[in-house]
C-alpha cells in the first residue's frame, strides 16, 4: 500500500439525514407520531462489572442519564406505547436506529410492572450487543448489571434470582427452549434486530409462536411478544404473525448525512485507508470514527496501515481498537473506553457492530458494503465463507452506528447506483447455512422439524443433508422419523456444533480427551498466530518450532501446551508471534468444556505423543471434511485435491503442509475458504482407511472415497 493518501471522491446524497423508504401505507394499522429532538451527549466512565469483563459502557451521573432518556423519541411516546403493549399480545414495532427501542422499550415494560411475576427477555444476534446494552440499561436503571437488569451469553450468565430484565444472545434463548419448549419464566419475549434473519431468531420465531399458542390453551401465564426492527421486511413479519399489529415510531435522536462514492471502487480496504485520513486531517479530534471491515486478517492490516500511515500524517493522535467476533471480550470492550481528550479513536470492526451497538462519540461511519458470509452449498456440502456486497438493510443499520450521540455523517464506498442495486434485506442464514446444529436443538426441544412453523423453509435437500450428517454423527437414530439417540441428547448440551461435540464425545474412547479439549478450544477461537506485515519472515520463522509434520491441527496444540506452560503469558506470546488475547481466549472456553465433559462424566486421559489417536477422534466428527489428492507427484501447493463432497480444492498457502512433497494422499481439513479458488484451510494429512474405520456409514456413500 502507498503510504501516501489521496481523495477516493464522495458525493454528498442526502443532506438532511437519512433518506429512507417508508413503509407501506397497506400494513400501518397503528401509527405513534414522535417528535424528532436530539440528546445530550453521555459522558461514560469505566467500572468494573461482572467477573471477568472489565467494562466502560456505564455511567458518570444519573441524572445526565435520565435527561437523555427523556429526549429519546420512543421515550416521548411511552403513554402510547404501553396501552398498545398492554392491549396486543404479539405486535411488530419499527423505529429508527437510535430512536430507544431496545435500551427503553424493555424499561418502560418492567416500569409498569407489565411482566407481573415473569421476566422481561430481549435477544440479540450477537452478544456485544447483549452486553452492551444491558450495562447501558443497568446503568440508567442506577443499578449494577446482574441484578434486576443482567445478560446472558455463551460461556457467561450474569443474572440473578432478582433479574427481572434480561438481554440475552438468540442462540441462548434457544438452548433454553431445549430445556422448556413453553419459556414458562418469560412473559415477555422480545426479538429484537429481526431483520438480521439468523437461524437461531428465525426458528426463536416459531419456537415462541408455539409456545404462545400453548400457554394460552392451557391458561398458563400469558405470552407477549414484541418483535422489533429499523430496517425489517414488514410484510413478510406481519404475515407470519397472522397480521399481528405493527407500530411505526417517528423520529430519531440525530441526523445522519450520507456520502456515496462518486465511482466504484476496485480496492475497498485501500479506499477505507484514504477516507480515514482524508476525514483524520479535516475533521475534529474528538470525532471517532467507525469502519466496517470483513474480519480479523483485513483488520489487523488495516490497523497496521493505518498506524504507519499516521507516522507521516499531521493530525491528531490516533488509537486504533479492532472489534471482531474471535476477540476476547474483555478486548472488545476496549472499544468502549474513553480516549484521552485530543485523540482520535478509529474503530475497525466487522458486521458484528452493525446492528443494536452504541458506541458513543462515533461521527463518521465508514462502510465498504461488503460482508463475509458463511454458506453452504447443499448439492456438493460445501461449507464456505465468501465475501460479498451486503444489503441495503445492513447499508441503513452501519449509517445508523453515526448520529447515536451527536449528529453524524456515513461514508459508504460504493456508489448510489451501486447501493439502489442491492437487495433490500440480507438473505436468511437459514437458506444458506448448514442446519445441522439447529435440527438438533430442535430435536433436543421435542419439536418436529418438518411441521416446525417457519417464516422461509430451507430448501428440502439442506435439511434431508443436514438430517443425514446427524444420523452419520450418531446424534439421532433415523433420517425420515428421527429422534434423539442417548448420544444426541449428549451432544446438544454442548454449545458448540455438533461435529465438534461429537469430537468431545468420542475422544475418551481415543484416550484423548484432554488434547480435544484444548483442540476443539483452538479451533473455537480465531487465529492464535500474529503474523505482522512488516516482520513477516521472522514471524514465520519462529513458528517453526512448533510445527508438527502431520499439519496444523497438531501444531495448534502444540502451541496452546505451550503457552499453558509458559508463566509470563504476555511476554512468551510475543516473543513468539503469538496472538496472547486469542490464547486467553481458548484457555477461557477450554475450562467451560471441560466443565460440561465433567457433568457428562467422561473419562479425562491423554495420548501424550500417540497424535494418530487425536487426529482419528478429530475424524469421528469431521469425516465430511476430506480430500483426496488427484495429482501424484505434484508437490506441495500445487496439488490438486477432491473433497468428500466432490468439489475441487487446495491447500492454503498458510497451511503447515502447504509445501509437503509428496503431498499426503488424504486431508482432513476444518474449514473451506472460497475466493477465486477453494481452499481448505487448517489441515491435516491423515490415512485414507482411517475414514472406513472410523465412519463407515459415510464413507460408503462417500463416492470421492471410493
Ligand atoms: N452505551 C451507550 N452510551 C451512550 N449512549 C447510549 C448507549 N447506549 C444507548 N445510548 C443512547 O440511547 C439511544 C438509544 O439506543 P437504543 O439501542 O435503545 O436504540 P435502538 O432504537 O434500539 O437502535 P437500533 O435500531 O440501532 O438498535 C442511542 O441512540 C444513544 O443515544
Amino acid at each position: 500500500m502507498d503510504s501516501k493518501y489521496c481523495s477516493i471522491g464522495l458525493t454528498n446524497e442526502t443532506k438532511n439525514g437519512f433518506k429512507r423508504k417508508k413503509p407501506t401505507a397497506s400494513i400501518c394499522v397503528k401509527k405513534v407520531k414522535l417528535l424528532s429532538d436530539s440528546i445530550s451527549n453521555c459522558l461514560q466512565n469505566g467500572h468494573e462489572v461482572s467477573k471477568n469483563i472489565e467494562t466502560h459502557v456505564v455511567k458518570k451521573n444519573s441524572d445526565d442519564l435520565q435527561e437523555a432518556r427523556r429526549k429519546l423519541p420512543v421515550f416521548m411516546v411511552r403513554g402510547r406505547l404501553l396501552e398498545e403493549i398492554r392491549k396486543n399480545n404479539t405486535m411488530i414495532i419499527i423505529g429508527e436506529t437510535g430512536s430507544g427501542k431496545t435500551t427503553q422499550i424493555p424499561q418502560m415494560i418492567h416500569e409498569q410492572r407489565l411482566e407481573g411475576t415473569g421476566l422481561i427477555v430481549v435477544t440479540q444476534p450477537r452478544r456485544v450487543a447483549a452486553i452492551t446494552i444491558a450495562l447501558r440499561v443497568a446503568a440508567e436503571m442506577n443499578t449494577e448489571v446482574g441484578n434486576i437488569v443482567g445478560y446472558s451469553v455463551r460461556f457467561e450468565d450474569v443474572t440473578s434470582p432478582r433479574t427481572k430484565v434480561k438481554y440475552l444472545t438468540d442462540g441462548m434463548l434457544l438452548r433454553e427452549a431445549i430445556l422448556d419448549p413453553l419459556l414458562s419464566k418469560y412473559s415477555v419475549i422480545i426479538l429484537d434486530e429481526a431483520h438480521e434473519r439468523t437461524v437461531s431468531t428465525d426458528i426463536l420465531f416459531g419456537i415462541v409462536k408455539l409456545a404462545q399458542k400453548e400457554r394460552n390453551e392451557k391458561t398458563i401465564n400469558p405470552l407477549k411478544v414484541i418483535v422489533m426492527s429499523a430496517t425489517m421486511d414488514v410484510d413478510t413479519f406481519r404475515n407470519y404473525f397472522d397480521s399481528c399489529p405493527v407500530i411505526y415510531l417517528e423520529g430519531r435522536t440525530h441526523p445522519v448525512t450520507i456520502y456515496h462514492s462518486k465511482t466504484k471502487q476496485e480496492d475497498y480496504q485501500y479506499a477505507a485507508v484514504c477516507t480515514i485520513f482524508q476525514l483524520h486531517t479535516t475533521t475534529p479530534a474528538d470525532d471517532d470514527f467507525l469502519v466496517f471491515l470483513t474480519g480479523q486478517e483485513e483488520i489487523e492490516a488495516v490497523m497496521y496501515n493505518i498506524k504507519q500511515i499516521a507516522k507521516e500524517t499531521t493530525g491528531p493522535p490516533i488509537r486504533v481498537c479492532p472489534l471482531y467476533a474471535g476477540l476476547p471480550p474483555a478486548q472488545q470492550m476496549q472499544v468502549w473506553k474513553e480516549t484521552p481528550p485530543g485523540t482520535r479513536k478509529i474503530v475497525l470492526a466487522t458486521n458484528i457492530a452493525e446492528a443494536s451497538v452504541t458506541i458513543p462519540r462515533i461521527k463518521c461511519v465508514i462502510d465498504t458494503g461488503v460482508v463475509k458470509e458463511r454458506s453452504w452449498c447443499s448439492a456438493t456440502g460445501a461449507e464456505r465463507l465468501v465475501v460479498r456486497s451486503g444489503s441495503q438493510a445492513a447499508g441503513w443499520q452501519r449509517a445508523g452506528r453515526a448520529g447515536r450521540t451527536a449528529p453524524g455523517a456515513a461514508y459508504r464506498l460504493y456508489t448510489a447506483q451501486q447501493f439502489n442495486t442491492r437487495p433490500l434485506h440480507p438473505t436468511p442464514e437459514i437458506l444458506r447455512c448448514p442446519l445441522a446444529p439447529t435440527i438438533l436443538l430442535l430435536i433436543a426441544a421435542g419439536v418436529e422439524p418438518s411441521t416446525f412453523p417457519l417464516i422461509d423453509s430451507p430448501p428440502r435437500d439442506s435439511v434431508t443433508a443436514s438430517l443425514t450428517l446427524l444420523k452419520e454423527l450418531g446424534a439421532i437414530d433415523s433420517v425420515e422419523n428421527p429422534k434423539l439417540t442417548v448420544l444426541g441428547r449428549k451432544m446438544s448440551s454442548f454449545p458448540i456444533d455438533p461435529k465438534y461435540s461429537k469430537v468431545l464425545l468420542s475422544a475418551p474412547e481415543y484416550g484423548c480427551l484432554e488434547e480435544a479439549l484444548s483442540l476443539v478450544a483452538v479451533l473455537s477461537s480465531e487465529n492464535i498466530f500474529y503474523t505482522p506485515m512488516h516482520k513477516r519472515e521472522e514471524a514465520l520463522k519462529v513458528k517453526r518450532k512448533f510445527i508438527s509434520p502431520t499439519g496444523d491441527h497438531i501444531t495448534l496444540l502444540n502451541v496452546f501446551k505451550a503457552f499453558c506452560k509458559a508463566t509470563l503469558k504476555k511476554q512468551w506470546c510475543k516473543e513468539n508471534y503469538l496472538n496472547h488475547r486469542n490464547l486467553t481466549y481458548a484457555y477461557e472456553v477450554r475450562q467451560q468444556l471441560l466443565a460440561i465433559c465433567q457433568r457428562l462424566n467422561l473419562t479425562l486421559s491423554s495420548c501424550g505423543s500417540a497424535t494418530d489417536q487425536l487426529l482419528k477422534c478429530l475424524l469421528s466428527g469431521l469425516f465430511s471434511n476430506c480430500a483426496w489428492s488427484r495429482s501424484a507427484g505434484v508437490a506441495g501447493g500445487g496439488a490438486r485435491y477432491v473433497t468428500g463432497a466432490g468439489g475441487a480444492a487446495s491447500l492454503h498457502p498458510a497451511a503447515a503442509l502447504h509445501a509437503a512433497s509428496p503431498p499426503p494422499p488424504a486431508l482432513l481439513y476444518t474449514e473451506l475458504l472460497h475466493t477465486r479458488r477453494t481452499y481448505m484451510i487448517t489441515v491435516s494429512a491423515i490415512q485414507p482407511h482411517w475414514l472406513q474405520q472410523v465412519a463407515p456409514d459415510y464413507a460408503r456413500r462417500c463416492r470421492a472415497y471410493r
